[in-house]
């Protein structure tokens, strides 16, 4: 993790300036713990792994991979599996997620679907690593939350 590079990709739009931003350990511990969790991915149908680590605000970290199915439309993608994993034990709040695959010059970009949970949990910061002349480094993503899927299905009033 010595060579971890820090590119921003979004980041100067006037919300970004009142997101937290993770600090350098935190982010390289989450990037860190999306590719262990990558090595876990079950992907044999499309042979594409998979890793997420998603840190909620009580800066617990939950990972997911993704989980394929003989019958493709139940595959769900690792992104989706932090969240649910996070939901299912409390956590509706997180501040980062960093996405993991095995693409070599280009980083990962949530499917729609997961951009729809991402949205749900307002998810704006993913941190995507990937690989470049033999180091590792990844782009910093920050967004507005209604930018991750525009005009998509959502419902002001369901804080509880
Ligand atoms: O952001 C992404 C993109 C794809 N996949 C999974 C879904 C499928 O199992 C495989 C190929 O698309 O990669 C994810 O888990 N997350
Ligand atoms: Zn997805």
């Amino acid at each position: 993790m010595g060579d971890l590079q820090i590119e921003m990709l979004h980041g100067k739009d006037q919300e970004s300036q009142l997101l937290h931003h993770p600090d350098r350990v935190t982010v390289e511990g989450l990037i860190h713990q999306s590719l262990e969790a990558k090595e876990f991915s079950y992907c044999p149908y499309s042979n594409f792994r998979v890793g997420a680590a998603l840190l909620a605000h009580d800066d617990r970290v939950f990972t997911g991979c993704n989980v394929e199915n003989a019958c493709n439309n139940l595959g769900v993608c690792a992104e989706r599996n932090a969240i649910a994993k996070a939901v299912s034990e409390g956590r509706r709040s997180f501040k980062a997620i960093a996405i993991a695959s095995d693409l070599h010059d280009q980083f990962i970009s949530p499917c729609g679907g997961c951009r729809q949970f991402m949205r749900e949990v307002s998810i704006i910061q993913a941190l995507h690593p990937r690989r470049k002349r033999n180091c590792l480094s990844f782009i910093y993503s920050v967004g507005v939350v209604g930018l991750l899927l525009l005009q998509c299905l959502h419902f002001d009033d369901q804080s509880s």
